[in-house]
């Protein structure tokens, strides 16, 4: 059922995307350095379906200044296990963190949420150890930080929730940017005393090429409306064509397999019967299959896996 590609690049909507850094996250970035002295260890969330794009080179040598490291790669619920275990060895290799935990946020048993803490106990041997003088061990700080979206407050929320039985502490939403400035600490374990900074997501300076930005956008990590939803939803087509991955035919019970996002978008339209009403010169008016609601529909899909587990960095292995 291959098809031809007719479309082999893209173009980012504005050039000003590429450099795309609000303010608050380069107030938040200064707020992190300015609390990383008091910081133990640095709990690093991304997106599992994109390991390799879109995380920031400069953490783990000039951000956090070299503090013990753990990147938790996050929604793994949306990733194959065969990818999952291509990109581990792909990080380990490149030895981007000092261990790489891989987690589903939305159960606190899930096995990653547990390997936090034994994790933790491995890298602050020393700290967590008894002090002669006290009978106790010290207070362990760690920050948590990562572009917006990949699930940072519900990674503390499920810790706070799995070591100290408590109710949630930090906001989630579903669009990027919910935690705007640096939050106070969140106690997450009660013995050994281990606090959470939570911070807020902070995009990477600069997003080098296209494909970058668009996979960034399909996984929900920049705000639809900078990309646009046709636009994103002609990437997540685009990708799945290229991989030869055609499930979006039965989620959305096209005909054929296509490359064209217009015609794609218009089926999909029709048999939800979305219309847009426009009037026309004449003062008549006419109907439109609504784009905008299909596209949406389409992101939907490959963010809730109705289309598979797809791991968008799969040609990076
Ligand atoms: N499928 C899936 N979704 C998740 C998982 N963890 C979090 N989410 C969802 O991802 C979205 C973002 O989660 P948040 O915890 O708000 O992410 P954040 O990194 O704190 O976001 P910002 O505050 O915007 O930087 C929410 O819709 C969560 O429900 C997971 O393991 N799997």
């Amino acid at each position: 059922m291959a098809i031809k590609l007719a479309r082999k690049s893209f173009i980012l909507p504005s050039k000003e995307l590429t450099h795309w850094f609000p303010g608050h996250m380069s107030k938040g970035m200064k707020q992190m350095e300015a609390k990383m002295s008091k910081v133990d260890c640095v709990i690093e969330v991304h997106d599992s379906r994109i390991p390799l794009t879109g995380r920031n080179p400069l953490l783990r040598d000039v951000i956090t200044k070299n503090k013990p490291h753990i990147l938790v790669l996050n929604k793994m619920d949306l990733i194959t296990a065969e990818d999952r275990r291509n990109a581990h060895q792909k990080l380990l290799n490149e030895r981007v963190a000092d261990e790489i935990i891989f987690t589903y946020c939305k159960n606190e048993q899930s096995p990653g949420i547990r390997k936090i803490l034994p994790t933790l106990q491995k890298l602050l041997k020393r700290k967590l150890s008894i002090s002669v003088e006290t009978g106790r061990t010290s207070d362990i700080n760690l920050m948590i930080v990562g572009i917006p979206n990949v699930g940072k407050s519900s990674l503390i929320n499920m810790l706070r929730a799995k070591h100290l039985s408590k109710g949630n502490a930090a906001p989630v939403g579903a669009v990027a940017g919910i935690t705007r400035s640096l939050q106070e600490k969140v106690k997450i374990c009660e013995n050994p005393k281990i606090y959470l900074l939570d911070t807020p997501g902070i995009m990477i300076p600069a997003i080098k090429d296209a494909e970058t930005g668009m996979k960034l956008a399909a996984c929900a990590t920049l705000k639809d409306h900078l990309v646009g939803p046709e636009l994103i939803a002609d990437y997540i087509l685009y990708w799945m064509n290229k991989e030869g991955i055609y499930s979006y035919v039965d989620a959305f019970q096209l005909p054929t397999p296509s490359d064209d996002i217009t015609e794609v978008l218009t089926r999909i339209a029709i048999s939800q019967s979305k219309f847009l009403s426009i009037r026309q010169g004449n003062g008549e008016k006419r109907s439109y299959p609504n784009f905008k609601h299909a596209a949406e529909q389409f992101i939907k899909a490959f963010r809730t896996g109705q289309f598979g587990k797809l791991m968008l960095d799969s040609d990076l292995m």
